[in-house]
């Protein structure tokens, strides 16, 4: 364990409600990091720097990770304020990324008109390498009964862009997640907090304040990360822009991709909104891959992983290992 001392800080390069993630050189090597600050009394459930240690701990031996798709904890300090969190200095998230290959062009119509489309130039090849990089990270993460609970674009980092190496994912901030059984004795595994996951990759149980959920949320949100590489226009293209503010919006732009839940949805069934949602709300078929996964849709093995994830009933979600397995064989 160092000391805040120990390092030169710079430039702030991330950070979130409660945390500022700094660039930071060590000063006895001169070696670059990320250093991810939190001041843990200023936070509010479900984030808890406290616990993101322990689990970071978990899953590190030495400031190694265990596992080539999940972030390394190379050192980290704690003072009477805060914990700081000593990182790899990544280069890039998924974000960006797509941002960097979506290509702009104005289109001039017979009526004057100018439109303009972005066109995602993501190779096949990138997106099923991080697809399947995500999914290794998972496995090994919920083998150690890690639920991550915030999969999404921002937290999935690279060391390059991609010209020339392979884009090889890693998985960062544990800041929300869940260990079982019970989070470090902070929630019951039965009354979870399902105010977690970011915008459009909430799975659709958590808009049904279901809080016994699992670790299939993670598989949820990994599904719709596949939808925003795997689209045309480097956006979850079925979705509507009102989803990133409204849970209802959200809802209904599942609905609209994934088609009705079942009516034997077994998580819902003790739900009162679902069952006080009006029936016509829940008259929708599913879209075809083409909508969903265009860029992969003759892709047999990511359709059907694709297919067996983006299910409403966890019970029949795949898990991160049997996917890797499809995609493998
Ligand atoms: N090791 C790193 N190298 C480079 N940038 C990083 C690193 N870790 C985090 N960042 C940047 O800082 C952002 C926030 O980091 P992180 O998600 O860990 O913090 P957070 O407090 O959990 O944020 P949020 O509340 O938004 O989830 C990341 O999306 C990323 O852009």
């Amino acid at each position: 364990m160092s000391k805040k001392s120990d390092f030169k800080l710079s430039t702030r390069i991330g950070g979130g409600r409660f945390s500022d993630v700094l660039k930071c050189t060590k000063i006895s090597t001169g070696q670059q990091y990320a250093l991810k600050l939190i001041e843990p009394d200023d936070e509010r459930p479900p984030h808890n720097a406290r616990n993101e240690l322990r689990i970071l701990q978990r899953l590190n031996d030495n400031g190694e990770s265990r596992n080539k798709n999940v972030v390394p904890l190379i050192d980290y300090f704690t003072n009477s304020m805060e914990i700081g969190f000593v990182l790899p200095l990544y280069q890039t998230n998924l974000t960006e990324l797509i941002k960097s290959r979506c290509k702009t062009r104005s289109h001039f119509g017979m009526d004057g008109k100018i439109t303009k489309r972005t066109q995602n130039n993501l190779k096949k090849d990138e997106i099923k390498h991080i697809f399947k990089g995500v999914l290794n990270a998972l496995k090994f993460i919920h083998s150690q009964d890690i639920i991550h609970r915030d999969i999404n674009p921002n937290n999935v980092m690279f060391s390059n862009q991609g010209d020339g190496e392979p884009l090889d994912p890693v998985l960062i901030d544990f800041g929300i997640s869940f260990q079982k059984p019970d989070n470090f004795g902070g929630e019951l595994y039965n009354d979870k907090i399902t105010d977690i996951a970011t915008g459009y990759y909430k799975a659709p149980e958590l808009l049904l304040t279901i809080r016994d959920y699992d670790e299939t949320v993670d598989i949820w949100s990994t599904g719709v990360m596949l939808m925003l590489m795997s689209s045309e226009d480097g956006t979850v293209s079925t979705y509507s822009e009102d989803c990133k503010y409204s849970d209802l919006a959200l809802l209904s732009s599942i609905l609209n991709s994934f088609g009705s839940p079942p009516s034997t949805w077994p998580e819902a069934q003790n739900s009162r909104s679902f069952k006080s949602l009006n029936e016509n709300f829940f008259t929708k078929t599913r879209k075809s891959v083409d909508e969903l996964i265009p860029k992969l849709k003759d892709d047999d093995q990511i359709v059907e992983v694709f297919q067996n994830i983006m299910v409403f009933e966890r019970a029949k979600r795949l898990s991160a290992a049997k996917a890797l397995e499809i995609l493998d064989s």
